[in-house]
């Protein structure tokens, strides 16, 4: 809806306000009425009566290539809002990541859930969030949360804004209509989009329901990995991301506005909605990308490479090359290595392992991991194919192409800091009890009296031969 006084013929309407604007971390601008962007930052009368606020998503003196602000020409600031109190409806034992030693705690185990259930009652995307595990402190701005999200009801007059750090959102199940102060964006499952600190934003379903994954990141942002040897092409490419044009709702009414800081989520009201910028420039905005356009870049011999060559994104920490967080997705794809055990290998990772399934099946595990399901295997705690998968994957022939399910597509957040889980995601009836049989019945093929005989050796010089 636009307000008063704009002529009708400038009115851009809902689905011309979900074109996008392409690139990664551009600077961008877009203006939903002729002329709204001024031709520097702070005029002294800004076009159309607008203010002129900045968004600041880096310290002011950040290296310039990795400062990031944008400026917002909006109908009323957003300094108008009545005080903050806690917010009602969210618990603090159940969502904010506060980091609160009551809430959570430590475990080595192997931790597997079933889909978290879509809540009948109406539940929105900000009331229906749940903190799976943290690490760090968002006050000192180092470490992550994850959660899971299940609504049933769009945000009405209500918009969330995160003080904390960025939100990647992986939707699962139906997709998200994201109003932000920087324009709309329909995120759908196999799409995945970032909404950085600070920003406002307000969730609406498009198909009545929605389930996902969110991961947030504390005082750093979201780059595309470097590509090193693979060149100068390949896995995510900056042109298929897609941020929102400008798109602006003048709209007096009762409006909550959320707020998340330091884990704990605060609400104040004013008389308006916030999704009120005219026009704004800049690279600090948010983004979404479909995971149909990665191109993965794998083994073409032999050997299975590790999940880092599937990174969409990265979260650098102060340690080089060692993430905060990556975002790594396994895309349908041919599976081609000679002589190699194809399926993920046995492991254990410094690194800690959150992976979610957005559908299909995961190709380590034949059974019990379902789509909108999660598993977490902390620092150091061993996992790999289940018995099924090791099984079938000794018997194959491994010198056959072989072409991953197209509809397949499972996720990982990997992350370096070692996670405290939520108690009540750790007593949910979600979490399966018994997610350890599934590599129950591994057992020993070790045989003393057979070596390598009539198996493929691969000599040092790179040939295969059978001995
Ligand atoms: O644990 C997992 O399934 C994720 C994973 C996939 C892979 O191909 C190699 C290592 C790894 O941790
Ligand atoms: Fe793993």
């Amino acid at each position: 809806m636009v307000g008063p006084g704009v002529p009708k013929e400038y009115m851009r309407s809902t689905e011309e306000a979900l074109q996008y604007q392409t690139g990664f971390a551009n600077e961008f601008q877009s203006e939903a009425l002729p002329g709204a962007l001024p031709a520097h930052n702070n005029p002294q009368v800004c076009p159309y009566g607008l203010y002129a606020e900045q968004l600041s998503g880096t310290s002011f003196t950040s290296p310039r290539r990795q400062n990031f602000r944008s400026w917002l020409y909006r109908i009323r600031p957003s300094v108008n809002n009545s005080r903050f109190k806690p917010a009602e409806g969210i618990d603090p034992a159940k969502f904010g990541a506060s980091a609160d030693p009551a809430h959570s705690e430590l475990t080595p185990n192997q931790l597997r859930w079933q889909p978290f259930s879509v809540p009948e009652e109406p539940v929105d995307f900000a009331h229906g969030l749940t903190t799976i595990c943290m690490s760090g402190s968002p006050a000192s701005k180092q470490g992550y949360a994850m959660h899971m999200y299940a609504a049933s009801t769009s945000m009405t007059d209500c918009s969330f804004c995160n003080a904390d750090g960025d939100f990647l959102i992986v939707p699962q199940l139906g997709a998200l209509k994201i109003q932000t102060e920087f324009g709309i964006m329909v995120v759908s499952p196999g799409e995945i989009c970032v909404i950085q600190c600070g920003m406002r934003f307000s969730v609406a379903l498009v198909h009545g329901t929605a389930r996902g994954y969110m991961l947030e990141v504390y005082g750093s942002h979201f780059v595309l990995p470097d590509l090193g040897p693979v060149g100068a092409n390949g896995l995510a490419a900056p042109r298929d991301f897609q941020t929102p044009v400008a798109h602006f709702e003048d709209r007096e009414c009762g409006f909550t506005v959320l707020h998340k800081l330091c884990g704990q989520v605060f609400q104040a009201q004013q008389n308006h909605s916030p999704f009120d910028v005219v026009a704004w420039h800049g690279n600090y905005a948010p983004y979404k990308y479909d995971l149909a356009r990665y191109c993965p870049v794998n083994t073409v011999a032999f050997d299975h490479a590790d999940p880092s060559i599937f990174t969409v994104l990265t979260c650098p920490s102060h340690i080089p090359g060692t993430a905060t967080a990556d975002f790594v997705v396994f895309p349908p794809r041919w599976t081609v290595a000679d002589h190699t055990f194809r399926p993920p290998y046995y492991h254990r990772n410094v690194m800690t392992e959150f992976m979610g399934l957005i559908n299909g099946t995961y190709e380590a595990k034949q059974g019990g991991f379902v789509p909108g399901g999660a598993s977490l295997h902390v620092c150091m705690t061993p996992h790999g194919p289940d018995t099924a998968t090791f099984e079938s994957a000794i018997a194959k022939d491994s010198t056959r192409p072989e072409h991953l399910p197209a509809d397949a597509l499972a996720f990982m957040f990997e992350v370096s800091h070692i996670p405290r889980i939520m108690k009540h995601a750790l007593h949910c009836q979600e979490l399966e009890d018994d997610y350890q049989e599934c590599w129950s019945g591994l057992k020993s093929h070790f045989k003393a009296s057979q070596g390598p005989k009539g198996q493929q050796v691969l000599h040092a010089n790179g040939s295969n031969h059978t001995s």
